[in-house]
């Protein structure tokens, strides 16, 4: 009697293998978001003295040619890298936003707070 037909890729073993392959790229995957993560706090970390040393000296928040020419840079490097430039340049304006937010609070904060001088 002929076996009974089965599914491409269906084969226990194929699947099995298909599994450890799967936990194999899950664990990469998990490294680069964990230095992803890493990343963006170091980031952050340099915006947040940025964001003082504006608030401090009376510089705006956003520096909107500084952004073009980060996001020209990031398109074109995005684009050597294989990755969608498009996708790039929304990721930056994403963090970039979240920073300017930062800068103006930093900004309210350092209105309000007293100079120092005070007594
Ligand atoms: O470079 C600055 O002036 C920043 O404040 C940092 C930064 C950024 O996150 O890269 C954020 C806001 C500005 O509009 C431009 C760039």
């Amino acid at each position: 009697m002929a076996e009974a037909p089965t599914a491409p890729g269906s084969d226990p073993e194929d699947v099995a293998r298909a599994r450890e392959v799967l936990a194999l790229e899950r664990r990469s995957i998990d490294n680069i978001d964990a230095a992803l993560v890493h990343l963006l706090a170091e980031r952050f970390s340099h915006t947040q003295r940025v964001g003082r040393l504006k608030a401090e000296h009376g510089l705006p928040p956003a520096d909107p040619s500084r952004e073009q020419a980060q996001i020209d840079r990031l398109r074109a490097l995005a684009d050597d890298a294989g990755l969608d430039p498009t996708f790039a340049e929304a990721f930056l304006r994403f963090i970039v936003t979240e920073v300017i937010r930062h800068h103006e609070r930093i900004r309210e904060e350092e209105a309000g707070a007293p100079s120092g001088d005070e007594v």
